[in-house]
Formats: C-alpha cells, structure tokens, sequence
C-alpha cells in the first residue's frame, strides 16, 4: 500500500465520534452543551475537570448508558448500539468496584461471560487470562471481603478485561485507592493499554494522573459542561516512574493545572 492507494491513512481509524451530541436531564438540568470530539483507535484519551463539568455523562453516553438530548455517537462508524456488527467490544469500569459480595473472584469475573452465555469451559480459561493480566492468578476462589481495596478494583478491572474489549471505559477508577496503590495500578493499566492495543477513554480528577496516562487529555469546564481545551502528551513510551519527576512531566502538568484553574473559574455561558 502507498500514500497514493485510496486506502492508504497515516491516522489509525475512528473508534469514537461524538457529534453535537449534549445533553439536558429531564429536571432541567444542562449537563452538557453540544460536544464534537473524534478520537482514533489506539489513543488513551482523559477526560479531565472540575466537579460537575459532565465527564460523567459524556462517558456515559459514549457507553450508550445515556442517550444524548441531541447530536449523535457513532463507534466504528456505526450506532452505539450497533458496536457488535462493527466486531467489536467495550467494557465499563466503574469508580467502586462493585463486585458481589457473596461470590468468588473468579465468578465475579466470569459474570459478563456467564450473561453472554459462554460456555464454562471457554469462560473459565478467559477468566484465567484477565486475572493473569492483573496480577490476581492467586486469588481466583477468595471472596471479595478477603482483598485490599486495589486488590478488588484489579477484580473489577479482570470483569472488564474478560471479554477482550477494544473499547475500555473507565469512571475515575483509581479515584477511592491511596496513592502508591493509584500509581501501580496506573502503572499496569498502561501496560495492559499498550499490549492488547486497546483504546481508552479515562476520567480523572488528577492532574498527574492525566499526564502520567494519556495520549490526549480533554479538558472541561462546568456550568454548563462544555469541552474548553486538549493537550497531546507528546511523552515517550514506556512511561516509568522516572517520568513523573522529568521535567517534561512538570511542564505538561503546569500546562494542565493552568487550564484547569481557567476551567474552574469560567463564567456561566449562556447557551
Ligand atoms: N441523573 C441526573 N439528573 C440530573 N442532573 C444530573 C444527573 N446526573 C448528573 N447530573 C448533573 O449534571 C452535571 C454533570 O454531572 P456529571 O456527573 O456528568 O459531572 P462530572 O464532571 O462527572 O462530575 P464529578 O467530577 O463530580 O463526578 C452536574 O451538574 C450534575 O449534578
């Protein structure tokens, strides 16, 4: 293939386009004003901002738990609800880990395959795999009760990983741990990202978080929820703890928490 063949594209292809897609509650309230945001296959993409500047809802309705108020959300080019004809899958991690309490991690983990009726025998060696993948193999037949709290959030993580999503959805999942534990997870997270080629879309509140991850951070500001600003961090991989004390890492984060202070002291705008 060539650049002069039609097919030919330096840019990986879209895995999400919003279009004006906003969003008002039924009591009223303007969560979100119009949104146009593409982002490719591949990228791990942060939502950051002030409380109540619609981070939320704008991954919700990428997810379709949420239908916009107006505009569109295409994955793969196709309705959200048509994501399995594109042949692809999405996962949401939620910020609690919301494991049930009574079973094992491994039925935990086995839930959404258990929904999707596969059969044990193929489920169990899947669900091996995704606690492999987060470090759990030791702990498929302990109860949630008996893990830490990073321990049950790479539960939470495993139930995302278990049905090899190329789409991973996540609700500042690290938000509730402590900080050395946020880091290792941030840490595995990102490796997961790089081997299985996912695409990810992120929500924190962390500045440093957001560096630390993304390939393109969003910045939004509240009253209405709007998207104000984006950053490429431009960082080479792998990114290790010596990142974090680069000065690169210090100038990104500058940057950020300069958009950040601008995004949280916006004037109301009227729509
Ligand atoms: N179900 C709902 N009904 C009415 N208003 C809602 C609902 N869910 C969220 N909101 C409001 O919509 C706005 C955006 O909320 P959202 O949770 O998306 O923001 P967020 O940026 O994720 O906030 P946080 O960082 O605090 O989690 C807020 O004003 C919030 O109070």
């Amino acid at each position: 293939m060539s650049p002069s063949d039609p097919a030919w594209s330096a840019d990986p292809p879209a895995a999400i386009d919003i279009l004006s897609a906003e969003k008002t509650y039924p009591d009223g309230t303007q969560a979100l004003l119009p949104v146009d945001l593409q982002i490719r296959e591949g990228e791990f993409v942060t939502l950051l901002g002030p409380s109540g500047c619609g981070k939320s809802t704008l991954l919700k309705m990428v997810a379709g738990l949420l239908e916009p108020s107006d505009g569109r959300l295409l994955l793969w080019r196709k309705p959200v609800a048509d994501l399995a004809r594109a042949g692809k899958r999405m996962s949401f991690v939620f910020q609690s880990p919301t494991l049930m309490p009574w079973a094992s991690v491994q039925a935990n983990v086995r839930l959404p395959l258990d929904l999707a009726g596969v059969p044990r025998s193929t489920a169990d060696a899947q669900v091996a795999e995704a606690l492999a993948l987060v470090g759990l193999s030791g702990f498929a037949r302990a109860l949630p009760r008996a893990l830490s709290g990073g321990m049950q959030m790479r539960v939470s993580i495993a139930r995302g990983l278990v049905t090899q999503p190329d789409l991973l959805l996540m609700d500042e999942p690290f938000g509730a741990l402590d900080e050395i534990t946020r880091h290792k997870l941030d840490a595995d997270l990102l490796a997961l990202w790089h081997a299985k080629k996912l695409t990810v879309v992120f929500v924190t509140h962390s500045i440093h978080e957001a560096v630390f991850l993304s390939t393109r951070v969003v910045m939004m500001a509240a009253r209405p929820g709007r998207v104000v600003e984006q950053f490429t961090i431009d960082a080479p991989w792998p990114r290790t703890a010596d990142f974090m004390v680069s000065p690169e890492f210090t100038r990104y984060a500058r940057r950020l928490h300069e958009s950040l202070q601008l995004a949280s002291h916006t004037e109301e705008v009227t729509p």
